[in-house]
């Protein structure tokens, strides 16, 4: 069984590398140094020489703010590319695995987000994956595509380390966008990928098609702010912010995000019979390691 892997060096490609390395298979990765993905057509051949069972696709134009000033390159990433993966492994018999957003979503529905729930981008970044989800729809492969939000982990910044880092320095932590968001710690997104990894490679039915993930709870950036707050004062770390020194701008217009795009996890809960912790316990995995050493 030969698994590729493109997109190895980012946030969830690292962590799924470390695990996929765990299981009994031949795991191929393709990063930034091996090929400019913005290029996709250049994949193709590599594709016919590595022969993989299954391909992951962890690669993505990932930054919200910059890809409203580069359309282009997001698109050829997030969209083109995927059209590429998924004709490919529908004409090869293979598995795709992919990952998609809650940003798909406006964020304006007050409950949680279901499959099912309509698509309505507000951003770039959340147009190309709506699109890309699109592309595999329509390739007739056989797909997983796991939609969730605001991945965290200690692999690469994210929105828990960056608040980590403006309580350890700045004198201010501004909240641009009073956002309602749940963090997902990347191993619940690794081990439910493994986990369909297993079955498919023991040949054990799998339901696939689309899957939305999150952990318990919902929170807005400012509670989450004053929860790290709290919990590295527990530990003893000294903060350059207290909470009077966390201010609210609500500057929405440069952070074009749905405000409330937080996803139901029900399906793959039911499916696969497992329990999502909330996310508190992700956070605080998160803001222990980040001081294990300190
Ligand atoms: N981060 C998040 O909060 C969320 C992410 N997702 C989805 O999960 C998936 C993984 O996201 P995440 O791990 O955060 O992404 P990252 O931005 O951390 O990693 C993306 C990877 O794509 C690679 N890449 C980018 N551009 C190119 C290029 N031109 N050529 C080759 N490789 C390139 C990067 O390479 P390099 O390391 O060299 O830059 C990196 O390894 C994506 O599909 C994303 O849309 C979904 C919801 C939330
Ligand atoms: C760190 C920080 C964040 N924020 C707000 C802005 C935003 O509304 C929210 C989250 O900011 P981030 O930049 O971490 O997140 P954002 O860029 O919105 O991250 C998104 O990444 C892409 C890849 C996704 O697919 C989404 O699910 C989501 O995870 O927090 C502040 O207002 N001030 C701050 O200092």
């Amino acid at each position: 069984m030969k698994i590729l892997l493109i997109g190895s060096n980012g946030r969830l490609g690292k962590a799924l590398k470390y695990k996929i390395k765990k299981l009994n298979v031949n795991i191929v990765q393709i990063n930034r140094k091996d090929i400019n993905l913005y290029y996709a057509k250049n994949l193709i051949e590599k594709l016919n020489i590595i022969k993989p069972d299954i391909i992951i696709n962890a690669a993505a134009f990932t930054n919200v703010d910059q890809a409203e000033l580069s359309p282009k390159y997001v698109f050829m990433l997030n969209t083109y590319l995927v059209s590429i993966l998924a004709k490919y492994s529908y004409e090869n018999g293979i598995l795709i695995i992919h990952y998609s957003t809650n940003y798909v979503f406006d964020g304006n529905k007050k409950d949680l987000y279901n499959e099912n729930d309509r698509t309505n981008p507000i951003n770039i970044y959340g147009y190309s994956k709506y699109l890309s989800e699109n592309n595999i729809f329509i390739s007739k492969s056989k797909y997983l595509i796991f939609r969730f939000g605001w991945l965290i982990s200690n692999y690469k910044n994210n929105l828990v380390t960056n608040i980590i880092n403006s309580l350890l320095t700045d004198k201010i932590l501004s909240i641009n966008y009073n956002q309602i968001i749940v963090p997902t710690h990347v191993d619940i997104i690794v081990d439910i990928t493994i986990i369909f990894i297993i079955y498919y490679i023991n040949n054990i039915n799998i339901n696939i098609g689309l899957y939305h993930i999150s952990p318990l709870g919902r929170v807005n950036i400012y509670n989450l702010s004053c929860y790290i707050l709290d919990y590295m004062n527990f530990l003893d770390i000294k903060t350059k912010i207290d909470k009077n020194n966390i201010i609210i701008n609500n500057n929405n217009k440069i952070n074009l995000r749905p405000y409330n795009a937080c996803l139901n996890s029900s399906k793959i809960k039911k499916l696969l019979r497992i329990n999502i912790p909330h996310w508190k316990i992700g956070v605080n995995k998160v803001i222990n390691q980040f001081f294990k050493s300190y």
